[in-house]
């Protein structure tokens, strides 16, 4: 199968974890109706995006015992019959007490087939503009993630972890055809460096790049930037919006991913010789 639609589903998400689960469902099948195959929620979906937040949100991930949030993303990805990568949620772990961002990412058959712990935690303070200190209450992750589909791999990460091209580097190594990061970057960051990083990704790496972010809220205590992207091999992008809630489509030709490695084989004519592989 060469190719696909993916649908990134900019999500306006409130203070009400029930209502926000119930419009990521209504969303997710409206995006399986028209077509698409995969279909991408943005970070923290479930919760307002915030440090104060991430607590009282947070969820244990068990799909032997799924919690309001991993039961809702299950019933969504059977119902729809898609893969659903579940944006993310604030999780719990058990024993540790410890909190995480992460990824769910879900099977047309409603199971879990990848978890994604956020690694790279979004500590930053820009003078006048923005500070945020995930790793105040946050714990980072340790591994790669990515998840298999008829299409090909696709690499998993969150975010902030978007900055790390190795990330994206190791994925595509690996064989992925792309990468997809649930994200919300800001009214600060995002106009500088959101589509640049990801057509760099995309570049870089000659794979498809996406971001899904929620859809922004003026009244809420984070301005997320919104524009959620689809970027193809050539960099070019091929799907896109503003900052309303909204679902962004794109097809996806994965024939393309070998077209622009043939033409352009940088690829094949890395120099490991002089510096290190990375891949795993
Ligand atoms: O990297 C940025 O500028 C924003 C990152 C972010 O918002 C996040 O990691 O949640």
């Amino acid at each position: 199968m060469s190719t696909l639609k993916l649908a990134l589903v900019q999500l306006a998400v409130g203070a009400q974890k029930a209502a926000n689960l119930a419009r990521a469902r209504s969303k997710v099948l409206e995006a399986a109706k028209a077509g698409a195959n995969i279909v991408v929620l943005p970070e923290c979906f479930n919760s307002p995006y915030g440090t104060q937040y991430f607590g009282q949100y947070a969820e244990e991930i068990d799909s032997a015992k799924p919690s309001t949030s991993i039961q809702a993303l299950s019933e969504m990805a059977r119902d729809s019959k898609v893969y659903l990568v579940g944006g993310s949620i604030p999780e719990l772990e058990r024993g540790t007490g410890d909190l995480f961002n992460t990824c769910t990412v879900w099977s047309p058959e409603g199971e879990m087939v990848a978890k994604h712990r956020k690694m790279h935690l979004f500590d930053i303070d820009i003078p006048g503009k923005i500070v945020f200190k995930e790793s105040e209450v946050l714990k980072p992750g340790h591994t790669l993630t990515e998840f298999s589909t008829p299409w090909g791999k696709f690499g998993v990460a969150i975010c902030y972890d978007m900055r790390f091209p190795e990330v994206a580097m190791v994925a595509a190594r690996k064989g992925c055809v792309g990468m997809i990061y649930p994200g919300a970057f800001n009214q600060t960051t995002g106009p500088l460096h959101w589509e640049l990083l990801l057509r760099a990704r995309a570049a870089d790496n000659q794979i498809f790049a996406a971001a899904c972010s929620p859809a922004l809220d003026k009244e809420a205590t984070y301005h997320a930037w919104g524009h959620s992207t689809i970027v193809d091999p050539y960099a070019r992008v091929v799907g896109t919006t503003a900052e309303a809630e909204s679902i962004v489509y794109g097809t996806l030709d994965l024939d393309l991913v070998d077209e622009v490695r043939k033409s352009v084989p940088v690829s094949s004519q890395r120099r490991f010789d002089i510096y290190p592989d990375v891949a795993a």
